[in-house]
């Protein structure tokens, strides 16, 4: 996979970037704006959420024209300029490849329910439903005439048909179409769940009946070879898959070159640890949770797509950090436990400033359609009105997707923005951050460098030194150097046994002597050489 281990991912979420035309609704051209700001980070491609046409039931996740430029967006030629630039900057652009459904107001799915004999088979269709519910929460099934067809997310994003070979003909179109444009690789949504096996009843569950006729089936591996070997493989490209429920095994399966699939893909193992039985459950987080499920999967597989945020999960540092006292150690130790893994490091917009959940008071500040079918599924389920709009405060996907800070007043759009943005841009902004020489944006930009500058930390193998309760030190280790990872991750002191040796190339909180007393989420990096003597 040669150069592409060294390469650092930045995510986009396009609605909640830049607004450039004052409708309150972030752009392509928004983005390009700020492309001089995303270099400056040090990070080497920039990973798109879809700008497809799309109704946006589930903002974009919800393609109804692979080949064309969402208007909300801007045009083809507003993202033709955005390649060009970001690669007179040497950026490199990868788009969100969203193939286990499409709208339902794509063409293929109107002449689909139209019966037109191209397209009636684009689609899983049935007289009768099965048991299977939704991702986000539900019956997977909805009825049009005397028919019923499957989504697996909302009703408006229905299932394609991977047993029909035209599916995968034009599927192979919408990548070529983009990789013929300079686009570098596609983050593939949800794909471990696009084959669907049979469409017998599953076994009954809280969430997703019916995952075992459908999650990570061998039909998937024949599609992914074949989308490789007779469209990727003809451009120099880069993959990442998003795979729920994915277990290392499964995931080196994807992953081994000699599979010939993906390069890498997200697993959810890590963010699943401050809940119960699902996400919307949450409890206490603890830190050795963390630790111990990082380092079983830095063990067992091959490479890792390390992120701790997304546009699906709340902000890490409300999760796992501390938002309010120790916004910027806290903030500054988990930068640095994603750069110091090994694996691919992805860093979503804002993180590298510290940006928090969101502040939504009312459910109708959120905007997201799982935050209302989950809360609608919690009323069914007779969950009390106060602990059912907790549980979305804590667990929706809009605390991600909140307007990006970039001054005082926000600076996203001259106007009152799509989704409600977070008052804390006064304290937690990319303005005052760029001039502070000791704010985590500052710090998230020394980090890059040394990763980029420390071969052992890119290639060097993983080993745990120690996990305590609120201790983590791991260490990467290649012929010649080791670096020792020293983290804590709690807002109480610690203390660690002996001191570390080596040199102190980064740390997070300024002292006169690093002894083996770590304050509250202190985080140090030393590199020592490996003698062979
Ligand atoms: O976050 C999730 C799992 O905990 C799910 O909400 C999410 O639906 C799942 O991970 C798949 O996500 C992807 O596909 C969805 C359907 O396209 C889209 O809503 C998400 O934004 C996307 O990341
Ligand atoms: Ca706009």
């Amino acid at each position: 996979m040669g150069l592409k281990k060294d390469l650092v991912v930045y995510q986009v979420y396009p609605r909640s970037f830049k607004d450039s035309n004052d409708d309150g609704i972030g752009d392509i051209k928004g983005i390009t704006s700020k492309l001089d700001y995303i270099k400056s980070l040090g990070v080497d491609i920039i990973w798109l959420s879809p700008v497809y046409c799309s109704p946006n039931d589930d903002n974009g996740y919800d393609i109804s024209d692979y080949l064309n430029i969402n208007p909300e967006f801007g045009n083809m030629k507003d993202m033709n300029k955005l390649i060009l630039e970001a690669e007179l900057r040497g950026l490199k652009i990868m788009m969100d490849l969203v193939i286990n459904h499409t709208s339902d107001e794509h063409e293929w799915f109107k002449k689909s329910v139209a019966n037109d004999p191209k397209y009636k088979d684009y689609y899983i269709w049935r007289d009768e439903p099965n048991n299977w519910t939704s991702f986000f929460g539900g019956k997977a099934w909805d009825k049009i005439g005397d028919k019923y067809y499957l989504h697996l997310f909302s009703k408006k994003q229905p299932d394609l048909n991977w047993h029909n070979p035209d599916v995968m003909e034009d599927i192979k179109k919408v990548m070529s179409f983009w990789l013929d444009k300079g686009i570098y690789g596609f983050r593939c949504d949800v794909i471990n769940i696009i084959f669907k096996s049979s469409l017998e009843n599953g076994k009954k569950h809280l969430v997703l009946t019916g995952k075992e006729h459908y999650h990570q089936q061998e039909g998937m591996h024949k599609i992914l070879k074949e989308l490789r070997r007779d469209v990727l493989n003809h451009y120099d490209t880069f993959t990442v898959g998003e795979t729920v429920m994915v277990t290392p095994k499964q995931a080196n399966d994807l992953i081994y070159p000699e599979n010939e699939e993906l390069d890498m893909v997200f697993s959810f193992s890590h963010m699943e640890v401050d809940q119960v039985s699902n996400k919307w459950f949450k409890t206490k987080f603890r830190p050795k949770k963390l630790m111990k499920v990082l380092s079983m999967w830095q063990k067992e597989v091959y490479w890792n797509a390390n992120y701790l945020e997304n546009h699906d999960q709340p902000r890490s540092i409300s999760r796992f950090g501390d938002d309010k006292k120790y916004h910027n150690q806290s903030a500054k130790m988990l930068a640095t436990l994603l750069m110091s893994l090994k694996g691919t490091p992805y860093i979503y917009q804002g993180q590298e400033i510290g940006m928090t959940n969101g502040e939504f008071k009312t459910m109708s500040e959120f905007q997201d359609v799982e935050t209302h079918t989950i809360y609608h599924v919690a009323k069914k389920l007779g969950i009390p009105k106060k602990i059912r709009f907790k549980m979305m405060q804590k667990t929706s996907r809009d605390n991600a997707r909140t307007p990006m800070q970039w001054n005082k007043e926000g600076g996203f759009s001259k106007v009152t923005p799509w989704l409600k943005q977070n008052p804390n841009t006064k304290e937690i902004n990319v303005l005052d951050q760029e001039q502070d020489h000791d704010s985590i944006l500052n710090y998230y930009r020394k980090l890059i460098k040394i990763r980029k500058n420390n071969k052992v930390l890119r290639y060097g193998e993983f080993e745990s030194v120690l996990q305590t309760k609120s201790v983590f030190i791991f260490r990467r280790f290649d012929k010649k150097k080791e670096a020792i990872i020293v983290l804590n991750m709690s807002n109480k002191e610690q203390k660690i046994k002996n001191d570390c040796e080596g040199k102190l190339i980064i740390n997070n909180i300024k002292k006169n002597d690093y002894n083996c007393v770590l304050s509250p989420y202190e985080a140090r990096i030393y590199i020592k050489e490996i003698s062979n003597d």
